[in-house]
């Protein structure tokens, strides 16, 4: 900090040095003595000079608080005004700044004006100062050249004077210098003073502006304010008005619901009043309903009781219908029935529009197709089926209902499934599967042969199986071997009668199989080697009847009995009528001879259904190789494959009466080819027997010719073959015809005791031995017969017995009920003039039981037909309270089971009409 100057500036410009410093003269004119007063005003209103009032800063000037300020303050001062009016932009603060730093300005250049006439005067007083010491000089050198000693202090004197004047003269110099100093001062004060003019007059123009435009949302605030006024003024008065409207409508209202009040408590008055009676009336209503609550909780727990005994009769319903089911199947099981089951096949990828012709799937096997096409009363038909499965049914389903009657094969049964539906609707896939790597995708052909094999292991332990298996397919009406390559085209012949072992087709190769992978090799074999070609239905369309056969022989490790079982799963060609398949040429001719065929399997179906004496399975290769599967002893199942689209309406409803037809078709029990020991036991036994009669017709014929030789008086009566055989084929089976009412062992025994009786009157010498053979056969009947009643087995050796008797000799005992001969036995063309002969019973359990304990109950006794040698039904006498037939037909026993019913349709009867056409 500089110190404070202790110079004075009088107002008349003199300065007055107390130290002799000019330089602290400047210094003390720059900063004012007085300014102190100024500063501190100044400093007193900064950051807040906006609040200094024009008359104040005014007064102030007047009092010459500005002129005792120092420069560097008021510079300082109009700076801090400057900044202070930018941050605040006040158009008052403007002016009076304005006012403020123009008054500064002024007296800065007063000062500077003042300052350069000091300068002049004080440069002025040197001259005359230095003048009056050059004139003083003059004097003492004049007085100098007077005496020496004068002179010395002249001489002093004038040093004296010479230092004075060489400080003079450095001071002035260094006035100078301050002079030149306080010109540059000047300037730059100038300069700044201009640029201070500058910014001021830009702050001023920009405050203009500002002031503008403050005044101008002044002026719109103030109009606006002025509307809200207005408008806050009407709403004021129209308030006004409606608060006082409200006044007088609450009051009014006030004097309505007074006088309502009034009304009111009268009324409540008179309700309570009512509601005390009330509430006496409802209590003793209240206890009324108490004593009806109790007793009917009571009665409530009586009907709770009863209604417990219901809930379980309709739990019990379902299981009782499925039980139904059962019996239902075990019935056509018994009876031999064809099994049918229909599978939907979905629509294919691209099919997604396609007009569906399945209505309705019941679980029951109910089936209703519609023709969309053409609505009507008749659109609608009802087929009912053992089983539906619909299009999302998967293979295993499938499987899981076909798969008892595969296991049956292992029991020694024969079984016959086959694939019957038009060019597309899944035949194949329903038998091999789409895709035999997939175990997802197999068919019923390899699900079943790795049924038969794991059954076949975990029976291991008791019986000893051995699985061969063939496949052949019939094109063109020829038999080909589909597994042997070299012999691809050779024709192979079909045995004509039905084979014991069960070979239809005794050329075909015969492949034994271990395992699964075994016969999924064979297959892929076979189905590469099988005829396929494309139809207009299909893209790779079967053009023959594939027929995979297997045959099992089991050994009873403990009886030592020997099972037989066959299996036939035939994946049958296309069943389409010709004009849909657009077919020419060789397409032509197979097509005509799978419908050839497949008619002839509707004829033979048809035969049967009808129990004809004649069954035409020679007219047809197909009903040659299924023989033994559709007339013997075997278990059926026919898969009718349907493809829902409205196009292929006709062909489903062909399809599906044909298949109506097939499930009426009874081909009688089945039987399990079983050779136990007891029956080896039993043929041992006939054989002795038969030896031992053999012995005494011998025996007979030497005492014969004895007698005659050795007693010639006495005629001997010669008889007719006495041996029990030839009594039989002669004499017996046209009396067996003829007998009625005596069930076989019946009459196998009658006529035992015939030829006894024959035995006893005509050989008077007849042998003891002889005689006590016919009694144990006699006696052997008897016993079976009563034993049959609970055990059906022994039922089927008697019966074999009995036909080995009765029918033929020695020859018999190899086909003794154990072959694939019919056994409702009858009359084939393949079987003409070997199984001539009727039968009163159609060889079924059923029937045997039926003629052993309702002996009342025989069939009509059967006459030959002379001229075709064949036998005749005559008309059966009516059983006691019952219409018809003593084998109940579907329909009858079916009515006796409600929920089994066959739906009533115009084709329900078919199966005893014969068909117009079967394809
Ligand atoms: N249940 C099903 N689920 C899915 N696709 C099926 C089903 N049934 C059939 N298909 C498909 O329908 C098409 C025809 O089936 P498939 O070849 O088995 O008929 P098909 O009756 O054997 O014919 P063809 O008589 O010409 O031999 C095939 O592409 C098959 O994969």
């Amino acid at each position: 900090m500089d110190p404070e100057p202790d110079l004075h500036v009088s107002e008349n410009g003199e300065s007055e040095a107390r130290n002799g410093n000019v330089s602290g003269r400047i210094e003390a004119f720059n900063c004012l003595a007085g300014g102190n007063n100024f500063a501190d005003v100044i400093q007193a209103k900064r950051g807040n000079f906006a609040d200094v009032s024009a008359s104040k800063i005014t007064e102030l000037m007047k009092l010459g608080n500005l002129e005792s300020a120092s420069t560097n303050s008021l510079f300082s001062v109009v700076n801090r005004i400057l900044e202070e009016s930018i941050e605040k932009k006040n158009g008052d603060v403007t002016v009076r700044v304005a006012s403020v730093l123009k008054f500064v300005v002024q007296e800065i250049e007063q000062r500077g004006s003042k300052q350069v006439n000091n300068m002049k005067k004080q440069s002025d007083l040197y001259k005359s100062r230095e003048d009056r010491y050059h004139s003083k000089i003059r004097a003492l050198e004049t007085l100098a050249t007077g005496t020496g000693e004068e002179i010395e202090v002249v001489m002093n004197q004038l040093q004296q004077v010479k230092a004075e004047k060489t400080k003079i003269e450095e001071e002035t110099k260094r006035e100078k210098q301050d002079l030149v100093k306080l010109r540059k001062e000047k300037d730059s004060c100038e300069s700044q003073l201009l640029s201070l003019n500058e910014e001021l007059a830009l702050a001023k123009k920009s405050f203009k502006d500002d002031m503008f435009q403050l005044e101008k949302k002044a002026g719109e605030t103030k109009e606006k304010l002025q509307k809200e006024i207005q408008e806050l003024e009407f709403l004021l008065t129209d308030s006004s008005k409606k608060v006082k409207e409200l006044e007088d409508f609450s009051e009014s209202k006030f004097l309505r619901w007074k006088q309502k009040e009034q009304g009111y408590r009268h009324f409540i008055d008179s309700q309570f009043g009512s509601i005390q009676e009330l509430r006496l009336t409802s209590n003793s209503i209240k206890q009324e309903v108490s004593k009806m609550k109790n007793t009917y909780a009571e009665e409530f727990c009586r009907f709770g009781l009863n209604l417990s005994g219901l809930v379980d009769a309709a739990q019990n319903y379902h299981s009782v219908l499925e039980e139904n089911r059962k019996l239902y199947n075990e019935v056509q099981d018994l009876k031999g029935n064809i099994r049918v089951y229909c599978r939907i096949r979905p629509f294919l990828s691209g099919q997604s529009g396609k007009q569906t012709t399945i209505q309705y799937i019941g679980e029951n096997g109910e089936l209703v197709v519609i023709n969309p096409s053409k609505p009507g009363k008749d659109s609608h038909r009802l087929f009912k089926f053992n089983k539906v499965f619909g299009p999302a049914a998967s293979q295993e389903e499938v499987f899981l209902d076909t798969q008892p009657l595969i296991r049956s094969v292992l029991d020694g049964y024969n079984v016959c499934i086959f694939a019957y539906g038009q060019t597309g609707s899944g035949k194949t896939y329903t038998m091999t599967g789409p895709n035999a790597t997939s175990v997802v995708d197999w068919g019923v052909n390899y699900r079943a042969l790795n049924d038969l094999f794991n059954i076949s292991q975990t029976r291991r332990s008791s019986i000893t199986y051995e699985i061969c298996v063939q496949m052949v397919e019939i094109y063109n009406e020829q038999v080909r071997d589909l597994l042997r390559n070299d012999t691809f085209q050779k024709r192979l012949g079909i045995w004509n009668t039905s084979q014991p072992n069960g070979l239809a087709v005794p050329d075909a190769s015969l492949h034994p199989v271990k395992s699964t992978t075994d016969v999924l090799e064979l297959m892929n074999v076979g189905l590469m080697n099988r005829a396929v070609g494309a139809t207009a239905l299909n893209e790779r369309s079967s053009r023959s009847h594939s027929i995979l056969t297997v045959h099992v022989r089991g050994l009873d490790l403990e009886t030592n009995a020997v099972l037989r079982g066959c299996l036939h799963l035939v994946d049958l060609a296309g069943s389409e009528r010709i004009d849909r398949s657009e077919v020419t040429g060789d397409r032509l001719r197979e097509a005509q001879h799978i419908n050839k065929s497949l008619s002839a399997l509707g004829d033979v179906i048809f035969s049967l259904a009808q129990k004809s004496a004649h069954v035409p399975y020679r007219n047809s290769k197909l009903t040659q190789v299924l023989q033994s599967s559709l007339g013997g002893q075997a278990k059926t199942l026919m898969f009718v494959q349907l493809n829902p689209d409205v196009e292929s309406y006709s062909e489903t409803v062909s399809t599906l009466k044909f298949a109506e037809r097939v499930s009426g078709v009874e081909l009688g029990g089945a039987r399990s080819n079983k050779e136990g020991r007891g029956v080896r036991d039993l043929m041992e036994q006939v054989a002795s027997l038969k030896e031992s009669v053999a012995k005494k017709d011998d025996e007979i014929g030497r005492l014969r010719s004895h007698k005659t030789n050795g007693n010639s008086g006495v005629s001997v009566p010669v008889y007719g073959p006495a041996s029990p055989r030839r009594h039989s084929l002669g004499g017996i089976r046209p009396s067996r015809r003829l007998s009625g009412g005596k069930s076989s062992s019946e009459k196998a025994a009658s006529e035992l005791d015939n030829s006894s009786e024959c035995s006893d009157k005509h050989s008077e010498s007849g042998s003891q031995q002889s005689m006590d053979d016919f009694k144990h056969h006699k006696e052997f009947f008897r016993q079976s017969r009563l034993a049959v009643v609970g055990n059906e087995k022994f039922q089927e050796r008697r019966e074999d017995l009995h036909l080995k008797l009765d029918v033929k000799g020695n020859e018999d005992v190899e086909l003794l009920g154990f072959g694939d001969a019919d056994s409702d036995e009858r009359l084939s063309d393949i079987s003409d003039g070997v199984l001539s002969m009727g039968t009163e019973t159609d060889g079924s359990i059923n029937s045997i039981v039926e003629y052993t304990l309702f002996p009342e109950t025989v069939k009509p006794p059967v006459e030959i037909n002379e001229k075709h040698n064949v036998p005749i039904q005559l008309p059966r006498p009516p059983r006691q309270g019952q219409a018809g037939s003593s084998r109940p037909s579907l329909s009858k026993s079916s009515s006796k089971i409600p929920s089994l019913k066959k739906p009533a349709t115009s084709s329900s009867s078919s199966a005893l009409k014969p068909p117009k056409k079967w394809q």
